[in-house]
Parts: structure tokens; C-alpha cells; sequence
């Protein structure tokens, strides 16, 4: 069972009929909704918990870009903002200590917020901001003891809209970025998946943050973590 959201409802509600009529009609749910709004978002979660009776996987994947103001903004309130509130909504709904199964959540960040990047500074700092939020709460005792992990998918360029929509707005040379994406390739969603599909399936993964390219595949980084006493 599925229910995604997004604030294209148009698109939203053709991929539900696609998914409806291949896996049932009970078995997928969308809802139009704004990630950076707090309040449509509890109200998801509540009709999520009370439709399919509890949430074992949340994938925070809702992403833009945008480098100039009021752009700039509206990038950090998605991604980053974003990412967090659906972060800390899930864990409420999964932790064993608030009445929760237990499971797992996938963040999408970007080989942007692993490296440093000229070409889009403000996104990329949405996207170091989300891979540190999804380490710190792995690394949290109190959310371990209570059957959550979290893990981190870090793509390089991938065949989307994304990337298609490069432009003054969100990148400060598209002529550079043209130049780089050809360098460094286009990796196919595919890939993606299957790094998200070993995430869930794997319980050993808890903290992980994994790099997805179509020069180096899939690439599991190792970031030393001090203990905290
Ligand atoms: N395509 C790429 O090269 C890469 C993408 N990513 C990340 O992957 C994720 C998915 O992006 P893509 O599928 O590539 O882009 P996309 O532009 O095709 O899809 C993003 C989706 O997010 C939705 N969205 C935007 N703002 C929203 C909001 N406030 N609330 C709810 N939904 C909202 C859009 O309507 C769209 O359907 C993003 O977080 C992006 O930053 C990361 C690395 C590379
Ligand atoms: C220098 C990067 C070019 C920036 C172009 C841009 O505005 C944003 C592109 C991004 C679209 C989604 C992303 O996550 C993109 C950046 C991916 C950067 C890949 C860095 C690869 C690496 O450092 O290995």
C-alpha cells in the first residue's frame, strides 16, 4: 500500500489511476499537499495512519531548486524544511514508544550536499543540511530503542524533470552546469530505486548515506561519527 503527495495535482492524480488500476484500487492513495506546510502535512500523516492502519516506510523526496531571492527561500522551506518536518512527523507516527511499529525512513538528498557546488550554493545547502538531520537521528539512541532507522539516498544528476528545468533561476551558469552534467553523465532512476529498495530491505542500514552516479554507480560513503557520551 502507497499514498504520495505532491502540489501537482494534475500529475499526482494520473500516477494514482496508474497505480490503482496495476496494484488495486485500495491499494494507493494521493493527496495534494505542500511539504512546507505544517499543518496539511499532520492532517496527511493522521488520514495515512487511519486509511492503512500504520506507516512502516516514509520517503522524504519533494525537491526544488531556486538560487535567487525569493527563490532562495522557498528552497530552503521545501528541501530542508521540508525534508525535517516530514522527518520528525514520521517518527512520530513510527516510534514503538508513542504507539508506533517501528521503521524506516529514506531522505533524497543530492550528491550536491556531499560536495561543494559552485552552481548551486543554496540548494546545495539544503541538501548537506538534509544528510546531517537523517545522521544525527540514526545516531540517536532513543530513536534506535524504538525500532526507527533512517538512511540517507545522495544522487548525482538523474533522468528527471530536474534537470530538464536547469535555468537562471536556480543555477548561476547553466552553460557550466550544461558542461558538467555532460561530464559527469545522467544516471537512470532505475539505479535510484534499487539504492532505496537495498535501504528499506537491508535492517543492518541505519545511518547510511549513499551516493547514486552514472560514473561511479552506487557508492556507499563511510563519514567517521564520534560518539556522544
Ligand atoms: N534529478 C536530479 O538530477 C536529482 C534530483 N535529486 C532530488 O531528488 C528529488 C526528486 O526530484 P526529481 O524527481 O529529480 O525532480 P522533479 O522536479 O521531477 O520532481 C520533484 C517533485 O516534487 C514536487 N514538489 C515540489 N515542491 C513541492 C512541495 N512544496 N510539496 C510537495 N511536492 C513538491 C514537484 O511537484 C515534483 O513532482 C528531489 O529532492 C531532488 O532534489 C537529487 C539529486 C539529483
Ligand atoms: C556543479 C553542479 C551543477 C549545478 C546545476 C544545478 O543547478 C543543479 C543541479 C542539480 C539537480 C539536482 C541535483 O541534485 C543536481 C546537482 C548534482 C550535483 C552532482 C555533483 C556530482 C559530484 O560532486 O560528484
Amino acid at each position: 500500500k502507497v499514498c504520495f503527495c505532491d502540489t501537482n495535482g494534475e500529475l499526482g492524480t494520473k500516477t494514482l489511476s496508474e497505480l490503482q488500476s496495476k496494484y488495486g484500487e485500495g491499494n494507493a492513495m494521493f493527496q495534494t499537499c505542500d511539504v512546507s506546510l505544517q499543518q496539511p502535512m499532520e492532517n496527511l500523516f493522521k488520514k495515512v495512519k487511519e486509511t492503512f492502519g500504520c506507516l512502516d516506510i516514509v520517503c522524504n523526496n519533494a525537491g526544488i531548486g531556486g538560487e535567487v531571492y525569493p527563490l532562495w527561500e522557498k528552497t530552503i522551506d521545501v528541501n530542508l524544511k521540508g525534508t525535517t518536518r516530514g522527518t520528525l512527523l514520521a517518527l512520530e507516527h513510527m516510534r514503538t514508544d508513542k504507539g508506533g511499529k517501528g521503521g524506516v525512513i529514506i531522505n533524497i538528498s543530492s550528491a550536491a550536499g556531499l560536495n561543494v557546488n559552485p552552481l548551486s550554493p543554496v540548494y546545495s545547502a539544503t541538501k548537506a543540511g538534509i544528510i546531517a538531520l537523517t545522521r544525527s537521528l540514526a545516531m540517536n539512541s532513543e530513536v534506535k530503542s524504538a525500532g526507527v532507522r533512517l538512511n540517507v539516498v545522495c544522487p548525482a544528476f538523474v533522468d528527471t524533470d530536474l534537470i530538464k528545468e536547469i535555468n537562471d533561476d536556480n543555477c548561476l551558469d547553466v552553460q557550466k552546469a550544461s558542461k558538467f552534467i555532460e561530464m559527469i553523465g545522467v544516471v537512470s532512476k532505475e539505479v535510484v530505486v534499487d539504492c532505496f529498495m537495498e535501504l528499506v530491505r537491508d535492517v543492518n542500514q541505519n545511518g547510511a548515506v549513499v551516493k547514486c552516479s552514472k560514473m561511479d554507480g552506487t557508492q556507499y560513503t563511510s563519514i567517521e561519527v564520534k560518539p556522544v557520551t
